[in-house]
């Protein structure tokens, strides 16, 4: 049996296209509805024909629903549950697909009062955004962490945990602000680090732009996959996981200037000390299986 028969898409970008490919593919008794705000991303969503329905407008397209996944900017959350709270069926499901979760959670409760919201998070993307570059198999062997508010397994996060196992996921529950803190360390703060670095390369006088792109190997390119990021949803991820996020950067900043001063003054045991406890770690995530963030990449791949 389906866990939901009728989907309600808000947000048809990377992952909420990718979204509907699944549903498509590994449930195609559900009936797709879709909305996006861009006209042209509604006509784009209409033409590749990943939706049964593309609505005019969020209402319309939530009125049959038994769930809605909102998958728009965090900072756009609050507007979208505005948008739908008219029309929204009194059993439907409401989630999201946010980056952060704790801010994201109180402005849909806000606009939604009485609403079933089980939030989520799919620990899964690219650099790429829009309706073209989402995929079917983007969640498989993936990590989807839900957040429901009293944490505990009601029938609706049993119903969202189908879903996202349907689409090739592994389910997690966790508080929201237990999520906030781990994405901050994990996700947020890599990407501010690669905004940064790119940013300071290219603002080197003494350096050209050509020899930055001519010269990258390894580490910085890394950093460049990164910093191609979609500019809107991530200064959303940093209004939004302000807290957590300052947090994890107040510490990288003491033990960066712990580097520098190690590297100041020649202590190359501090480095060495440092550099083999990471080194140890990332053995750690391999033997874990946990390589390219799947939760079964590694044992997949024999390793
Ligand atoms: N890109 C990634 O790798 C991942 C993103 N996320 C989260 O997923 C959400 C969506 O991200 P992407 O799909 O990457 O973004 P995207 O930029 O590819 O797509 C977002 C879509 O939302 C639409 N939109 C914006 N405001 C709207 C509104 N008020 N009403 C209706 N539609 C609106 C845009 O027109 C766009 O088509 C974000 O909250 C992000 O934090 C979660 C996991 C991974
Ligand atoms: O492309 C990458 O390296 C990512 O880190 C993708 C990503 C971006 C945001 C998320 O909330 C989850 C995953």
């Amino acid at each position: 049996m389906l866990p939901f028969a009728r989907v309600t898409i808000i947000g048809l970008g990377l992952i909420g296209s990718s979204i509907a490919r699944g549903v498509k593919k590994a449930m195609p008794g559900a009936v797709v509805t879709a909305y996006d705000a861009d006209p042209s991303v509604r006509d784009t969503v209409h033409a590749l024909g990943i939706a049964d329905d593309v609505a005019d407008s969020a209402g319309a397209a939530v009125v049959d629903a038994d769930l809605v996944i909102l998958c728009v900017p965090v900072g756009a959350m609050a507007a979208v549950a505005v948008e739908i709270a008219e029309d929204l069926p009194a059993d439907a499901v409401v989630s999201d697909v946010g980056s952060s979760k704790a801010s994201v959670f109180a402005a849909l409760r806000g606009a939604l009062p009485g609403a079933t919201i089980v939030p989520g998070h799919p620990v899964a993307g690219t650099e790429h955004s829009g309706p073209e570059s989402g995929f079917a198999t983007l969640f498989q062997g993936r990590w989807c962490i839900l957040t429901p508010e009293d944490g505990a397994e009601s029938a609706p996060v049993i119903r969202l945990r189908a879903f996202w196992e349907a689409l090739g996921a592994q389910v997690e529950l966790m508080s929201p602000k237990h999520h906030d803190l781990v994405l901050a360390v994990t996700s947020h703060v890599p990407h501010l680090i690669a905004y940064s670095i790119v940013g300071t390369a290219s603002d080197l006088e003494e350096v050209t732009r050509g020899e930055v792109i001519k010269y990258s190997a390894g580490g910085f390119r890394d950093f460049t996959r990164i910093a191609a990021s979609d500019p809107t949803m991530w200064r959303d991820v940093f209004l939004n996981n302000r807290e957590a996020v300052l947090e994890i950067l107040q510490r990288l900043t003491e033990d960066v200037t712990m580097l520098q001063r190690a590297i100041r003054w020649g202590d190359g045991d501090t480095l060495f000390d440092l550099f083999t406890r990471t080194r140890a770690i990332r053995r750690g995530v391999i033997d874990q299986g946990q390589d390219d963030a799947r939760p079964d990449f590694g044992r997949a791949h024999g390793e």
